[in-house]
């Protein structure tokens, strides 16, 4: 919007003379004027406008004039037209008086102009020098109804509203709206001074119903309004945005100012800096190079002191420490490997050979996908030492998990970084402990993994073990892919059962049964004793262990497939005569039997045997459990009553039932060997398993407690060093069991000499060793009455 500034213009005026200023009336309107045509304005009534006058007929008309003549001041329709004639000015203009001619430098002039009234051309009356016309006057209509009212308010209000959003408008500019009483005056006046196209303001102006002429200019003020408006909105968003930014420079200047009074800046920056080295010299692929540094840049504008910023560099830290690029050069010398397998371990024939024979495919095909190996077998037999030297073997290095009781995806795959206190799983942890990409892994117990509502840690472990997709492995907490296929993985369990089937799926099971006396003497000679000098403090010269003292332990002070709690005893011993040797003593110390009854005090096991069985209605079975081979007693007792079977010991629903088929087994054929009918009808019978504490299940003690129950009702003893295992059908049938190797090699242990086997079991004797058979004899059966003449004592 264009105001006249009145104020500056009488100071402009300065103290030059004021040529004519009265404002004549309608009556004094002349009957013909002098035309000056003006370009690019329109003058309205009641407005003083200055004006810049350069064209000669313009000027001729000003020295033309005479004192208090007025002149028409007419627009053009086109501004570039230099000397107008009568078709290009408009036929409506404002009839003025010249209040002050000013001589400009320029050759120009500048007069100061006041309109008064508007004029319609009836005729150009002279052309040269300058236009003159025959004029008519233009009487205004007003009607001052409501409507009329109400647009004056309007556009009173339209026209402040345009002020106030207008840049640069003096403040006067609103007292002088206020202060317009005349709607005439009023509407001439904003029409003045809006920012219209001249066409529209010459409308304005031809316009003498002021009714309509508010209507128009109103619109005109609407259409003005919305715009500066908008802009004003514009304006708006833009400081805002501004502000924020300038608000947040503000605040990071504030705090780059305390962390330097704290001297925190320059420990930043340099951590910073150490940071970007870390992360350049980690080896990572580029991928997730580039992450780290966003996440650096991250750390780079959040405050030492804020949470986030431990977050943010322990994330780093943890993704620079990764063994992206680091691994240990393989070495599969295979005789060297099979040196170190037979240094570290005793016996173990068929799993050193797939040892080698997957050390041996390795070398002939690296990039070959080679199968997960899963040591399966009772606790203490060597399993994880066996992980150890297939590490020391292949020159890599070497990891456990113990997968006992993990019951959460997040223990194998880490948490996402959203949770406090998150971290990677226990794959990754692993691997950044030992800075290496291509360990031996060992997943220990992998028969104990749990599942619960936080997901199935066995889903997370297949991803782990799979060769299709462990290459880009995704921990949650790292959120980057790393690759896992160079890791090699081995399983262990104790109960293959219990393995998760899927996972079970993917591995090659190499079973390890436990050890016979005589294997477990050699090793604690060869590997625990040795072992256990050195832990303690004690030279080879100090003691000599007696091999009856060591068999004493083994059978006396311990009951274990492995050697766990055999190494435990001895490290016992070598503890008491370490204290012996600090205290003074020099003599050499050879431990015998009594030295080992007094140091570990009294036998732990006794071969219960003898003791157990010398009556009649008890037998000794084989059983089968994850840690082993066992015996196991069954005792049968009969008590007045009507002929019932009860069954005690926490038997299960298979091994119930197995009891009551081998009592009616043995009622059937207790005729043929002349038991009076009376032992069924006015007896109970009563079949404990102890320990009774113990959960038993399986059908394998079938044949047992028919010896048991037989026994019993015959009144004859079970011979003392017999031991059984068997299934028997309601026929009598003995049918084969599970568990072979263990079973037996328990009788050995046990002092047991003669075990009685279903006869479909002969074929997989062939592997149980040589050595666990010698000394002892095995009798096949096919049906249940043959055991009679084997075993009862008569
Ligand atoms: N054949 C062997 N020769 C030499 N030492 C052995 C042999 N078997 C086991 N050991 C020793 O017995 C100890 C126990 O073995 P290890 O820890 O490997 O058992 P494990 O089978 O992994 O048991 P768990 O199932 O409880 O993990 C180790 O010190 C190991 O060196």
């Amino acid at each position: 919007m264009r105001l006249l500034d009145i104020d500056n213009y009488e100071s402009y005026l300065g103290d030059t003379e004021v040529v004519g200023s009265s404002a004549p009336d309608i009556e004094d309107m002349p009957e013909t004027i002098a035309l000056l045509p003006i370009r690019n304005a329109v003058a309205f009534p009641g407005t003083i406008m200055p004006l810049a006058i350069g064209r000669k007929g313009s000027k001729t008309l000003l020295k033309d004039l005479k004192e208090d003549e007025l002149v028409g001041l007419i627009t053009q329709k086109n501004p570039e037209i230099d000397e107008p004639g009568p078709d290009d000015i408009y036929q409506v203009g404002t009839v003025a008086s010249v209040l002050k001619v000013i001589q400009m430098p320029t050759d120009t002039l500048t007069v100061a102009v006041q309109a008064h009234m508007r004029f319609r051309i009836v005729e150009i009356t002279q052309h040269e020098p300058y236009m003159r016309a025959r004029i008519s006057a233009m009487p205004v209509k007003l009607k001052t109804t409501k409507k009329f009212k109400a647009l004056v308010v309007t556009v009173k209000q339209q026209a402040a509203r345009v002020l106030e959003l207008s840049p640069n408008v003096p403040e006067e500019a609103n007292i002088i709206l206020e202060n317009i009483a005349n709607p005439d005056t009023l509407v001439d006046f904003v029409a003045g001074t809006i920012n219209a196209k001249v066409s529209d303001k010459q409308q304005f102006l031809e316009e003498v119903d002021v009714q309509k002429r508010l209507q128009k200019v109103s619109l005109e003020l609407a259409k003005q309004l919305e715009v500066l408006e908008l802009s004003q909105k514009i304006q708006g968003d833009v400081r805002s945005s501004i502000d924020k930014s300038q608000r947040e420079y503000f605040l990071q200047e504030q705090l780059k100012a305390i962390q330097t009074e704290l001297g925190q800046t320059d420990m930043k920056t340099e951590e910073l800096n150490q940071l970007k080295e870390k992360i350049n010299s980690s080896g990572m692929p580029a991928k997730v190079r580039k992450e780290a540094m966003r996440e650096l840049e991250r750390l780079s504008k959040i405050p030492q002191i804020s949470p986030e910023y431990s977050v943010a560099r322990s994330y780093i830290d943890w993704i620079c420490e990764l063994p992206w690029s680091n691994s240990t050069q393989d070495s599969l010398d295979i005789p060297r490997a099979e040196k170190i397998l037979e240094a570290d371990h005793y016996g173990l024939k068929k799993v050193k050979k797939r040892i080698l024979e997957f050390l041996a495919v390795r070398k002939l095909n690296p990039e070959g996908k080679s199968p997960i190996l899963c040591f399966a077998g009772p606790p203490g037999v060597g399993k994880t030492s066996l992980g150890k030297s297939i590490a020391r073997a292949m020159g890599r290095k070497f990891v456990r998990i113990s997968l006992g009781g993990i019951r959460d995806e997040a223990d194998i795959r880490g948490h996402r970084r959203t949770y406090i206190g998150s971290m990677p799983g226990r794959i990754l942890q692993e691997l950044r402990k030992c800075d290496s990409s291509n360990p031996v892994f060992m997943l220990d117990e992998l028969d104990k993994i749990g599942q619960d509502f936080r997901g199935d840690p066995a889903s997370a472990l297949l991803e782990v073990l799979d060769p299709e997709q462990n290459n880009t492995f995704t921990d949650h907490y790292i959120d980057q892919p790393f690759d896992l296929s160079k890791v090699l993985f081995i399983g262990t369990a104790n109960y293959i059962e219990d393995i998760p089937d899927p996972l079970y799926d993917r591995m090659e099971v190499i079973n390890i049964t436990g050890y016979t006396a005589n294997e477990k003497l050699k090793i604690a000679k060869k590997y625990l004793v040795p072992r256990q000098l050195k832990e303690n403090g004690l030279k080879k010269s100090q003691i000599t262990f007696k091999d009856d003292a060591l068999m004493l332990i083994i059978n006396s002070y311990t009951r274990e497939s492995g050697v766990r709690s055999l190494e435990r005893q001895i490290a016992a011993v070598c503890r008491s005569l370490a204290t012996n040797i600090a205290r003074g003593t020099k003599r050499r110390a050879t431990i015998t039997k009594a030295a080992v009854k007094k140091i570990l005090g009294l036998e732990k096991f006794t071969l219960e045997l003898a003791n157990r069985i010398g009556v009649p209605g008890v037998v000794a079975g084989l059983a089968w459990t994850p840690t082993g081979g066992d015996l196991l007693f069954v005792e049968a007792l009969g008590t007045p009553g009507k002929g019932d079977l009860s069954l005690t010991g926490q038997l299960g629903e298979i091994m119930k039932e197995s009891a009551q088929a081998a009592f009616t087994l043995v009622k059937s054929i207790a005729p043929s060997y002349s038991i009076d009918e009376a032992a069924f009808k006015e007896f109970d019978y009563h079949i404990h398993v102890p320990a009774g504490a113990v959960p038993k299940d399986g059908p394998s003690a079938g044949i047992t407690m028919f010896t048991a129950l037989f026994s019993l009702v015959m009144g004859v003893k079970v011979r003392p060093d017999f031991a059984m295992t068997g299934e028997i059908s309601l026929q009598g049938t003995v049918l084969p069991i599970g568990g072979l190797k263990e079973k037996v090699l328990a009788a050995k242990q046990a002092g047991i000499k003669t075990v009685i086997l279903p006869r479909r079991n002969k074929n997989d004797m062939a592997d149980v060793s040589d050595e666990i058979k010698k000394g002892m004899e095995f009798i096949y059966i096919k049906r249940a009455e043959e055991v009679i003449k084997h075993v009862l004592d008569e």
